[in-house]
């Protein structure tokens, strides 16, 4: 289980344009912690560090968990699958796991990955080609590839932005239980405030040149603060909510962890 996600003084620049200066901020156990912000800002560059994809010019971040090694998982915004990939949806999320595909994955790991797609309800289409998916389908087998190692903290980068908003509750429903339930740390970047202001517990509101962490989200019911991050605020809407009966009632037991 995760203890920590210390981020310390990160200075990012790219080709001397700088993206931060001074960026700190820290995430626990079980939180859904939101970043926020107008295109260009920097919200991705910030999960490329802790992925460790990207290396910061100074700063720094520490995954502390209880084991040895921290497990993160993420979850893109849409990424292109040529249509005719010749992999079955259950192949494409076992890739998740250490040992790859299917034949190749031990007792216990066959047994996460079987958990796991019960879980995200992607059993239904195990067998169909990863190409062939409806978008909210194929978010759905991402989400389920990043959890298959049960990871200590789990990353969204826009990951239910191209979805409808039914298949957006859906999906956020789904890793609200995953933060809640498994005590994993979530950060999601969204564009969409008023699926922020439903889910997260903390965010972080960025614009190039600024940021600052609000400590709840009624930071979002302030225009003359958003305002300061955005040339045109975008809609906080607070009919938003859609009423979901399935996903409440599927177990995730984590007995296999
Ligand atoms: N590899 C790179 N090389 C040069 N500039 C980069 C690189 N990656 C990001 N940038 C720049 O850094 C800034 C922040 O980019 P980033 O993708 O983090 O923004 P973002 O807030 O995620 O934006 P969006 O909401 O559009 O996804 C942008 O000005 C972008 O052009």
């Amino acid at each position: 289980m995760l203890r920590n996600l210390q981020v310390d003084h990160l200075q990012v620049s790219f080709n001397g344009q700088e993206v931060y200066t001074n960026l700190s901020l820290n995430v626990s156990a079980g939180e859904l912690f939101a970043v926020i912000g107008p295109n260009g800002a920097g919200k991705s560059t910030l999960l490329k560090c802790i992925l460790g994809l990207l290396k910061p010019q100074s700063g720094s971040i520490r995954i502390e968990t209880d084991h040895k090694k921290a497990i993160v998982g993420y979850v893109p915004q849409s990424r292109a699958i040529d249509d005719e990939a010749p992999i079955e949806t259950k192949d494409f999320i076992s890739l998740g796991q250490c040992s790859g595909l299917l034949p190749w994955l031990s007792k216990k790991e066959r047994a996460s990955l079987q958990e796991i797609m019960h879980f995200t309800d992607t059993t239904r289409f195990a067998k169909k080609a990863i190409g062939k998916l409806s978008g909210g389908e194929r978010q759905r087998a991402f989400l389920a590839q990043a959890l298959v190692r049960y990871p200590d903290l789990l990353l969204l980068d826009e990951s239910t932005a191209n979805l409808d908003p039914e298949a957006q509750k859906e999906m956020m429903e789904l890793v609200k239980r995953v933060a809640r339930e498994w005590n994993v740390a979530v950060i999601f970047i969204s564009h969409d405030l008023s699926l922020v202001k439903e889910y997260a517990d903390r965010l972080m509101l960025i614009a190039p040149g600024r940021h600052e962490i609000s400590e709840s989200t009624a930071i979002l019911d302030q225009p003359e603060k958003l305002r300061q991050y955005y040339r045109k605020v975008p809609e906080v809407d607070e009919e938003h909510a859609v009423p979901l009966d399935s996903f409440h009632d599927r177990p995730l037991n984590g007995t296999v962890r």
